[in-house]
C-alpha cells in the first residue's frame, strides 16, 4: 500500500476473522501501526512541505504517489525557465484501479526570478473529497528535458490515534512513493465456525423440506392409482372399510355403491389427475432438493479448499475453487490478459487451479526472480501436457524434457554445436541472403497493392531454420518441388497451431480420451508426418555424407545441424543417436519459426502505427550505413535505436507472455508453501506492462530503452527470452534475424499502412501473435535505387 510523509491510513481488519495484522516495510521509511476497537476521527490537520528539483526528460513525466484522507489540500508550485513553462503541467490523479484526472480549486501563474532567461511559476492546488490514493504527475511537453523546481504543500488531515494501543515508527522528507505491506492472519477458528453454521443452516433447511416433504408417500400411492385398470378404482374406494360385496351397510349405500360406479370411475378418474397434478408439483421440490444438496456440496468443498490452502500456507486463491474444474470457470482468451486482470485484483502471487492441477500465477520481478534464482531448479521441469507427450516424443524433446541429464544432454548439444555464437556467427551468409531474397520478392511485388507480411517472414524463417538444420531450402526463389513446400508448410503451421492450443484434457482428472480424443488423434497424425519428413532429412543428409567418404573436408561436416550430429554419431552413437537428432531439428524449427517470424510482424505494425519512430529508424540507418550498400549484421551493434524498436516490441508483444515450468519439490515463493507438482506460470506479459514499474506502460515508446543500450534485460522486470536454466537458448540467433530483417525492410523501402487502421488484437498460439495479418504497402526509397538494383 502506499503512503506519504505525515500521512495516516486506515484499514479495517474485522477481530472475527483476523487474528494477527503484520506491517513490513522493506524501504525502511519506518511507519507507525496503530490499533483501536473504535473508528478513530479525522480530526487532526498537519502541514507539511518538499520541495525538489526534477529533470524531466522530452516528452516524458515524473510521478509521485500519495495517500491522503479527505478534507486534505494539496497545493503545487512549479518553476521553470520561461520558455519551458508552458509545455509544463501539474496535475493530480485519483484512485488506486480506476483513475479520474482532479481539477484544481486555483490556478494562478507567478512571476518570479529573472536571470539570463527568467524563471517563472505556476501554482495549482487540489482540495481532496475522498480517502484515496493520490499521484501527483508533472508532464514534460518539451521537445527537450527541463529542470524544474517542484514544491508540494500539502495540509493533510489525519486520523486522530489518541485512543489507540499498539503502535511501531517514521519520518521520511522526500517525495518517493512509500511502499508499505500490510498482511492479515486469518483467525481459522472464526473461519470454522461460520462453516460449521453454513453446514448446519444447509442441514437444517434439507431436514425442514424432508419433514413437510409428504409428497414422496403420495407420490407412490397416486402413482398406484394412475397404474390401475377401471375396475380399481371401486377396489380401492372400498379398501378402508369391508371388502365388496360383504358389506354391512344399507341398501342405500349398496346400490349407491353399485350405482356410483362410473362416478366413482369418474371421481377416481380426476383422483388420478390430482396425482398427476401432484406429482408434477413433486418435480420442483425434488430439483429444489438436488439444487440444495448440489450447493450445500460446492459451499462445502470450496470452504473446506478455502481453509485448507490458509491452514497449509498457500498463496491467495480466488474464491471460490469449484469441484473438477477448480478456477477454469474464470479463464477466457487470451489467457495472459485475463490471468493479469486476476493479479491486478488477488495479488502478484496467486494459487490456482486449472482443474486438477495446481498452478503457480506469479506477476512481479521480485517473486519471478526467486522462481528463477533461488528456485531454479526445483522450477527447471516443464509441466506435461498432451502437447509435449505427442509432439515432444513423449516429453524427450528440449523445450519439454524434464529437467535431468538427458535435457543436459540436448541443452549441451543445441548450446555448443548449433547455436554457439562461433556457429551462429558461420552461418550469417544464410540469413543474409534469406533477407536479400525477401527484399527481391517485395520489389517484385505491386507497389499499389498490400501485401500480407505474415507468410513471408514465415517463409523466410523457416528458409533459414531448414537451410541451417538440413542446408535446404522449401519456399520463393529456385524452389521446384513446390508440392513438397507446401507439405513442409502445413507440417510446420499445423505444429504451430496445435503444440500452442491446450486442452481441456491435459486439467481434468479424467481419463484423457474423453475430452481430447479429437485433439490427440490430430496430434499422433501430425507427430507421424513429422518424424518421416524429419527422417528423410537425416537420410538426404546421410547419402551425401556416405557418397562423400573419407574425402569429406571439415568445411562439409559443418555445413549444417545434422551434419554435425551426423559426424558426432560416429563416436557417440547413444548420446545422437536418429531420435536425438531428430528431436532437436524438430525443436529448432518449431521453437525458431513462429517466435521470430511473430515478433517481426509485430515490430513491422508498431512501425507503421508510429511512423514517427519508423522515422527516426531509417535517419539512424541513413547515418550509420549509408545509401551505398545494404545493411549487415556487422552493422547491427551501432543501431542503438534499432535495438531500443525490438526491445519495445518485445517488452509489449513477448513472443512467450507466459513461461510454464513445473516444480520438482516443495519449496517457499514469497513466504507461501509451494508443493511439489505445481505448474509455475510467469505472467511476462503482465510483468513488462505493469504500471508500478513501467512509465506509460502500454504506449510504444522505444527511447525507454535508451539508457540500456546493448542488453536485452533488464533484471526481471524485462526478459522476453526468459532467464535461468530453461530462458531461451537463441537470443543471439533470434535477435540477429530480428535485427537484419528489420534494418533491411526499413532501410530499403518507404511503408505505408494497407488498410484504414493496424488491428492489433493479440492471438495467443505456440507464441504470441497478431489475430489478423499485417497487410503493408512498400515502395523502394529512390535513394536506395542503386542499392536495389543490384540485389
Ligand atoms: C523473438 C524470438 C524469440 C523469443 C522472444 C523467445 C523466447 C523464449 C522464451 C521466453 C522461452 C522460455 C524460457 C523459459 O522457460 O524460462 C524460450 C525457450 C526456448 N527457445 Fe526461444 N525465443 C525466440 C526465438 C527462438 C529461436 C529462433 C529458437 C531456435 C532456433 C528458440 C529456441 C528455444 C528453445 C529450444 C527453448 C526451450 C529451452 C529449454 O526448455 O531448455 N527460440 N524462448
Amino acid at each position: 500500500m502506499v503512503l506519504g510523509p505525515s500521512s495516516s491510513r486506515l484499514v479495517k481488519a474485522s477481530s472475527v476473522f483476523v487474528e494477527k495484522v503484520q506491517l513490513r516495510d522493506e524501504d525502511k521509511n519506518r511507519a507507525f501501526l496503530f490499533s483501536s476497537s473504535e473508528k478513530p476521527e479525522l480530526s487532526i490537520e498537519t502541514n507539511w512541505s518538499v520541495s525538489s528539483y526534477l529533470i524531466i526528460g522530452p516528452y516524458s513525466r515524473k510521478r509521485f504517489s500519495l495517500w491522503l484522507n479527505r478534507g486534505s489540500q494539496i497545493n503545487l508550485r512549479l518553476e521553470a525557465q520561461s520558455s519551458t513553462l508552458n509545455q509544463l503541467e501539474a496535475v493530480v490523479v485519483k484512485g488506486e484501479q480506476k483513475y479520474e484526472i482532479l481539477l484544481p480549486k486555483l490556478r494562478t501563474t507567478l512571476n518570479l526570478l529573472t536571470l539570463n532567461e527568467p524563471i517563472k511559476g505556476t501554482e495549482v492546488e487540489y482540495a481532496i473529497e475522498e480517502d484515496d490514493r493520490y499521484r501527483l504527475e508533472i508532464i514534460n511537453s518539451n521537445s527537450r528535458s527541463v529542470i524544474t523546481m517542484l514544491n508540494v504543500n500539502v495540509s493533510s488531515k489525519k486520523y486522530d490515534i489518541t485512543k489507540a494501543k499498539n503502535n511501531c515508527s517514521t519520518t521520511k522528507g522526500n517525495l518517493d512513493d512509500w511502499y508499505l505491506e500490510l498482511s492479515f492472519v486469518a483467525r481459522v477458528v472464526a473461519y470454522i465456525a461460520i462453516l460449521g453454521l453454513i453446514v448446519l443452516f444447509i442441514f437444517l433447511m434439507l431436514k425442514y423440506l424432508g419433514a413437510c416433504d409428504s409428497v414422496p408417500e403420495s407420490y407412490v400411492e397416486q402413482t398406484a392409482v394412475q397404474e390401475i385398470t377401471e375396475t380399481h378404482p371401486i377396489l380401492l374406494e372400498k379398501k378402508d372399510g369391508c371388502s365388496y360385496g360383504t358389506t354391512n351397510h344399507g341398501e342405500d349405500e349398496d346400490s349407491r355403491d353399485s350405482s356410483s360406479s362410473s362416478e366413482d370411475l369418474y371421481d377416481d378418474h380426476e383422483r388420478g389427475e390430482q396425482g398427476v397434478s401432484d406429482m408434477s408439483k413433486a418435480h420442483p421440490q425434488i430439483d429444489l432438493t438436488m439444487f440444495l444438496y448440489l450447493l450445500y456440496f460446492l459451499v462445502l468443498y470450496a470452504m473446506t479448499k478455502h481453509f485448507l490452502n490458509k491452514i497449509q500456507n498457500l498463496p491467495q486463491s480466488p474464491f471460490p475453487v469449484l469441484p473438477i474444474i477448480g478456477h477454469l470457470y474464470l479463464f477466457k482468451n487470451p489467457l495472459h490478459r485475463c490471468l493479469s486482470k486476476l493479479s491486478d485484483r488477488y495479488g502478484p502471487i496467486l494459487f490456482l487451479q486449472f482443474g486438477s492441477r495446481p498452478v503457480l500465477l506469479v506477476s512481479s520481478p521480485s517473486a519471478a526472480e526467486e522462481c528463477l534464482t533461488k528456485n531454479d531448479i526445483i522450477f527447471a521441469n516443464r509441466p506435461h501436457l498432451l502437447a509435449g507427450k505427442h509432439l515432444g516424443n513423449n516429453y524427450t524433446n528440449l523445450t519439454y524434457a524434464s529437467y535431468g541429464d538427458h535435457w543436459r544432454n540436448l541443452r549441451r548439444i543445441a548450446t555448443l554445436e548449433i547455436l554457439s555464437s562461433h556457429r551462429v556467427q558461420m552461418l550469417s551468409h544464410i540469413r543474409a541472403d534469406e533477407v536479400r531474397s525477401l527484399i527481391r520478392q517485395l520489389l517484385r511485388s505491386d507497389q499499389n497493392q498490400a501485401v500480407e507480411m505474415k507468410p513471408l517472414f514465415l517463409e523466410l524463417m523457416l528458409n533459414n531454420m531448414l537451410r541451417m538444420v538440413a542446408a535446404k531450402r522449401y519456399y520463393g526463389e529456385s524452389v521446384e518441388d513446390i508440392e513438397e513446400a507446401k507439405k513442409v508448410h502445413k507440417i510446420v503451421t499445423d505444429g504451430n497451431l496445435l503444440g500452442g492450443t491446450s486442452n481441456i484434457g491435459d486439467f481434468l482428472p479424467l481419463p484423457k480420451w474423453i475430452f481430447s480424443g479429437g485433439d490427440v488423434k490430430s496430434l499422433i497424425e501430425l507427430q507421424k508426418k513429422r518424424v518421416s519428413f524429419m527422417q528423410s532429412l537425416i537420410e538426404e543428409r546421410r547419402k551425401i555424407l556416405t557418397s562423400h567418404g573419407s574425402s569429406i573436408s571439415e568445411e562439409m561436416k559443418t555445413k549444417c545441424m545434422i551434419d554435425v550430429l551426423l559426424y558426432l554419431q560416429e563416436s557417440d552413437p547413444e548420446s545422437y543417436s536418429d531420435d536425438i537428432i531428430r528431436g532437436l531439428m524438430q525443436t529448432l524449427i518449431t521453437s525458431g519459426t513462429d517466435s521470430s517470424a511473430g515478433t517481426m510482424e509485430w515490430a513491422m505494425s508498431l512501425l507503421l502505427t508510429n511512423p514517427e519512430v519508423l522515422k527516426e529508424a531509417q535517419n539512424e540507418l541513413d547515418h550509420c550505413v549509408g545509401h551505398d550498400r545494404l545493411v549487415n549484421e556487422s552493422d547491427l551493434p551501432k543501431l542503438s535505436y534499432l535495438h531500443c524498436i525490438i526491445k519495445e516490441t518485445t517488452r509489449l508483444y513477448p513472443a512467450g507472455p507466459l513461461i510454464p515450468h513445473e516444480s520438482s519439490e516443495e519449496c517457499t515463493v514469497g513466504g507461501f508453501r509451494i508443493p511439489r507438482g505445481t505448474i509455475l506460470l510467469i505472467n511476462l506479459w503482465a510483468i513488462q506492462q505493469d504500471p508500478k514499474l513501467w512509465d506509460e506502460p502500454t504506449r510504444f515508446k522505444p527511447k525507454r530503452f535508451k539508457q540500456s543500450e546493448g542488453v536485452m534485460r533488464d533484471g526481471f522486470k524485462y526478459m522476453p527470452f526468459g532467464s535461468g536454466r530453461r530462458g531461451c537458448p537463441s537470443e543471439n540467433l533470434a535477435m540477429r534475424m530480428l535485427g537484419l530483417t528489420l534494418a533491411s525492410l526499413i532501410q530499403c523501402f518507404e511503408w505505408e499502412v494497407g488498410s484504414e487502421k493496424i488491428d492489433m488484437t493479440e492471438k495467443l498460439g505456440i507464441s504470441l501473435c497478431k489475430a489478423n495479418s499485417l497487410q503493408a504497402k512498400c515502395r523502394p526509397r529512390p535513394i536506395m535505387a542503386n542499392v536495389l538494383y543490384r540485389i
